[in-house]
């Protein structure tokens, strides 16, 4: 059965808080809760102690009374004491955004590398709050994987700084094999790289059509053995990068990855311990940023993506914005705005056209054309050539293969040998 919770948030000056609060509201419902009763209150600035003023805890405290409703979701990052002491005047049990976000991630995460990192975020989260029920029901969703036995409420403080002491243990300990896992993630990330291939990341808010755009690009681009990556319409449906090939009908190749969207105020400790997924992105040579153009907080979306960007330090990508789900928006599509932006939707054959159209243009820049004499018996770098390049013209000569291609400059510097007098520059 959903929990029902109430959300609760502050209006400070200068926010936009009806956007906040329905992000909110959308996170409780991806955690399986239901937002049944919504209070905000106006302040200058947070009461240090209960967050809210002492008024609004009161009402919080009945409201939770009369609609029989025992969770109480807070729109900010609350300190441990702020909790403690919102939770002992309110009689409900707090869950702040970050421990709400961290409790999504908890139940998403499949994969060793995505477990590790989300319990890591965890505990780091738990650690100065060990005792408030934020910290417990987190913990009671790993019973048994994170340790278990340190949010007793009430615990002496000798047993709480033993517990603390546990915490850094296991953060210790999860961190090292995280790393361990991570170093072969980046030995794959420089094979890659050494193949020579441009590396092309997916990168936005959440739900946003990454995984579709994805799955739409390797269906019609792929390899036939290319796996599908997992897609749905919920919140954080992805949390692991994959890697996909795309060879061209001009035999063109690039990397496409696809990771972990984001959400406004993505907590801290999710960023650092998400890094080495995130690092993807960093790494690439195109970003391209997936829209959902039908949200009416699109514009919203594009802000929080590109702070998030910048928070994990990718700042110098070139990047295409491209504005997906057209069809459930009253705009017309396949459309390219400019060179950088693209209205489409990943469920349309031309629109996908356009956006790889628009994506080799960026990343194929260094190409050119020319032409090689391969002797006989250097038959591997026909093949080479053959396979990686586009191959425009073959002809037979008395000393060897000629052959007219476009090409990388990687490419045409490692066979200059063979450059044929007239195409050298
Ligand atoms: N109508 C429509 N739906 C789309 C389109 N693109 C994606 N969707 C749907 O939007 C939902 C989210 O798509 P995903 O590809 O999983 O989104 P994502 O950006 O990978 O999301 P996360 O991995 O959760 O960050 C799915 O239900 C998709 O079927 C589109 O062009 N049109
Ligand atoms: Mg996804």
């Amino acid at each position: 059965m959903t929990e029902k919770v109430i959300i609760a948030g502050l209006e400070l000056p200068n926010q936009d808080l009806d956007y906040a609060m329905e992000e909110l509201s959308a996170l409780v419902e991806a955690n399986n809760m239901e937002a049944t009763e919504k209070v905000i209150q106006k302040l200058e600035r947070p009461n240090p102690a209960t967050y809210f003023g002492t008024g609004k805890v009161t009402e919080l405290h009945e409201l939770g009374t009369a609609t029989d409703v025992q969770t109480l979701v807070v729109n900010a990052e609350l300190s441990p004491s702020q909790i403690r002491n919102l939770e002992q005047e309110s009689k409900l049990s707090v869950i702040d955004r970050t421990g709400l976000i961290l409790e999504i991630f908890a139940n998403r995460a499949q994969s060793r590398e995505a477990k590790l990192q989300v319990e890591i975020a965890k505990l780091n989260y738990q650690m100065p709050r060990l005792r408030t029920s934020s910290s417990q029901r987190l913990d009671q969703q790993s019973a048994g994987d994170a340790g278990g036995g340190y949010t007793n409420r009430g615990a002496g403080e000798t047993k709480l700084e033993m517990s603390r002491r546990t915490i850094q243990q296991r953060i210790n300990n999860l961190t090292h094999e995280l790393k361990e896992m991570t170093t072969s993630t980046a030995v794959q990330r420089k094979k890659r790289d050494q193949a020579g291939l441009p590396s092309v990341a997916l990168v936005g808010y959440t739900n946003a059509g990454k995984s579709t755009t994805m799955n739409g690009l390797v269906r019609m681009y792929g390899k036939n053995d290319e796996k599908q990556v997992f897609e749905k319409n919920m919140l954080f449906a992805t949390l692991d990068t994959s890697v996909r090939q795309l060879t061209f009908p001009d035999q063109k190749q690039l990397l496409l990855s696809d990771t972990v969207g984001f959400v406004s105020n993505l907590p801290h400790q999710l960023i650092k311990a998400f890094r080495s997924t995130l690092a993807e992105a960093a790494q690439a040579d195109l970003l391209v940023q997936v829209v959902d153009i039908s949200d009416p907080h699109f514009r919203e979306m594009i802000e929080t993506t590109n702070e998030t960007l910048q928070e994990i330090g990718v700042t110098k990508v070139p990047m295409i914005v491209a504005f997906n789900k057209a069809d459930l928006a009253d705009v017309t599509y396949p459309n390219f705005e400019s060179t950088d932006e693209l209205i489409y939707s990943a469920r349309d054959k031309r629109s996908l056209v356009m956006l790889a159209n628009m994506i080799k243009q960026k990343v194929f820049t260094g190409y050119r054309e020319a032409t090689f004499l391969i002797p006989f018996d250097q038959g591997q770098v026909v093949d080479y050539l053959n396979q990686h390049t586009n191959v425009l013209k073959t002809d037979y000569k008395e000393t060897g293969t000629e052959i007219t291609t476009e090409l990388s400059s990687e490419d045409y510097h490692r066979y200059e040998n063979y450059l044929v007098a007239g195409t050298v520059e």
